[in-house]
């Protein structure tokens, strides 16, 4: 049913669905586009040059663009957004990774499971088929046939949309695609469905997602119908945390309703994200938006309506209109009403809601969006003190694990490099990160950095002879669950170190936006 392609061959001086235009991808020695002091990756990789003069380098990456320092000091990078990507082997110096975009191509000699690990949320890849066995089909979307699939490596399912090439027939919307794409795969968090891979044949396009399992709010809402103040905060709260990460993201939905709301476990609160991000967008406040006419009339904010500016508080809004919903059981807007959505005049009189719950929703309800809520003041709204305080005694319980030394945390917050580290993006942490197959047994790099010794190191099953082996443990961890798989982590390493090391150790744990180090001391008696 899919096809695959060879890329080096059927890609070269042709462009990938997601391009809209014909691009070139050369180093370039202009300013960085991007801020380059948060989530680096970085590793000793060989570039090639025009002249085919392969030079040793320090290879960054953040985000979409890949960067390096010149001996004279000045930056070069590239943007290698929706390039194809793939994996080569070289006889002489070993493994690879090739870009390719319409007439350029770069090759990297590096450790290329690891970049391709990092790099394939912005790169499109071409052999589904190796990695993923495509099962059942679970929806249809307007443009996309949605499956189930089984990645071959890790064993786990994902969701796989599968988007027919022809069936884009206006330009728009296969920008309104490459648009969502965009936002979708910047998007890595708890808050957020998680996004992938993306592969491509010369008929179709493959995005993989994260499976929902827990339904939407949607759902949940129509089996439950109604709402005590209490649930309904906790909801609400949860939902304010994914627009305000959004938001810290300059991203606006513009498309918030509870279809567009999942959950990861079925009815936990605490496991509501978004799963869909039509509409979705980046901030720009030099961009007019009065123009624009976006989201579903009932949930949309008066200022849309009207055809005036708007920004990220239409996301507000729409929280409110949720917020009625669960407190009444009906839209603020239904069909009898959907003519006040335009003034956002709103009948409160079937609220029952305390003080406090009736000024967060006024505030959220507010037609001028001057007078609106940000999502940070909702976020610090005093209707969710029970929520912030049951966050800040779970925060100081973890305390005095997590920080014995103060010295420790301050190194902690100022790291802000990650380097790649021995262990491969596939470590046993990312449970939901889908693994690669290895490279081909014989292709024995002799660039490569490390052995992939200390992947088995770390997660549940971490043997002690392991560790003492090892003075320092890194790992990757894909997702934002950053606490969490920290915790797990460090509770792992900690329970194995007690048992094994001989002296004092360091470990540094590492996500995609922070690293945090973690120093287990043996003391002379016992630990
Ligand atoms: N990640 C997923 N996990 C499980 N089921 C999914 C997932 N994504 C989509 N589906 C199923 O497929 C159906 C259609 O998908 P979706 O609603 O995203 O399509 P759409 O909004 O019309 O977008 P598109 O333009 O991508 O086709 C959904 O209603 C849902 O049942």
């Amino acid at each position: 049913m899919i096809k695959d392609l060879n890329p080096s061959s059927e890609y070269k001086h042709s462009k990938s669905f997601f391009q809209i235009a014909y691009s070139t991808m050369q180093w370039t020695k202009t300013p960085i586009p991007i801020a380059t002091t948060n989530q680096i990756i970085s590793d000793e990789v060989r570039l090639i040059n025009q002249q085919g003069v392969v030079r040793s380098k320090t290879l960054k990456s953040v985000e979409n663009y890949l960067f390096y320092e010149t001996k004279q000091g000045k930056t070069k990078w590239i943007d290698i957004e929706n390039a194809i990507i793939e994996v080569f082997y070289h006889s002489k110096f070993g493994s690879g990774l090739r870009l390719i975009r319409c007439f350029d191509v770069v090759e990297i000699f590096c450790d290329a499971k690891s970049w391709l690990g990092y790099l394939k949320r912005f790169t499109i890849q071409c052999e589904f088929n190796a990695t993923y066995l495509t099962k059942k089909k679970i929806g249809k979307g307007q443009f996309s046939d949605v499956y189930k699939c089984i990645n071959k490596y890790d064993g786990n399912e994902y969701a796989v949309k599968i988007y027919n090439k022809q069936s884009f027939i206006y330009e728009t919307d296969r920008a309104a695609l490459q648009k969502r794409t965009s936002v979708h795969r910047r998007l890595q968090s708890e808050f957020a469905l998680k996004f992938y891979e993306i592969f491509e044949n010369s008929e179709q396009v493959i995005i993989v997602l994260e499976l929902i399992n827990g339904g939407s709010l949607m759902d949940y809402i129509a089996r439950n119908n109604c709402f005590h103040e209490d649930q309904a905060a906790k909801i609400i709260f949860r939902l304010v945390k994914t627009i305000s990460y959004l938001h810290s993201k300059n991203i606006i939905h513009r498309d918030l309703k509870p279809e567009n709301v999942g959950f990861r476990i079925l009815d936990n609160v605490e496991t509501l994200f978004l799963i869909k991000f039509q509409l979705a967008d980046f901030y720009d406040p030099e961009i007019n938006y009065d123009q624009v006419y976006y989201g579903a009339h009932g949930f949309v904010a008066p200022e849309i309506l009207l055809h005036q500016n708007q920004d990220f508080k239409v996301d507000v809004f729409s929280i409110g209109v949720i917020l009625y919903i669960l407190m009444t059981g009906k839209s603020s807007f239904d069909d009898t009403r959907l003519q006040q959505n335009g003034e956002g005049d709103i009948d409160f009189s079937s609220i029952n809601l305390s003080p406090l719950g009736l000024d967060f929703l006024t505030g959220t309800f507010q037609p001028n969006p001057e007078e609106r809520y940000t999502s940070h003041q909702c976020l610090n709204h005093q209707w969710f003190i029970q929520e912030q305080l049951a966050k800040l005694q779970q925060a100081q319980m973890k305390k005095p694990i997590l920080f014995q030394n103060q010295q420790i945390a301050r190194r902690i917050k100022q790291s802000k490099t990650l380097t790649f580290s021995t262990s491969s993006p596939r470590s046993p942490l990312s449970i939901q990160s889908p693994r690669y197959p290895d490279l081909e047994q014989n292709q024995k790099s002799p660039l490569k950095l490390t052995q992939y010794n200390t992947e088995k190191s770390i997660g549940p099953s971490v043997h002690n002879k392991d560790i003492t082996n090892n003075q320092e443990v890194q790992t990757q961890i894909h997702d934002n669950n950053q606490n969490q798989e920290y915790n797990n982590l460090k509770a792992s390493i900690y329970s194995q170190a007690r048992l094994s090391i001989k002296k004092t150790q360091s470990f540094v744990i590492k996500s995609n936006s922070s690293a945090k180090q973690l120093n287990i001391v043996k003391s002379k008696q016992k630990l």
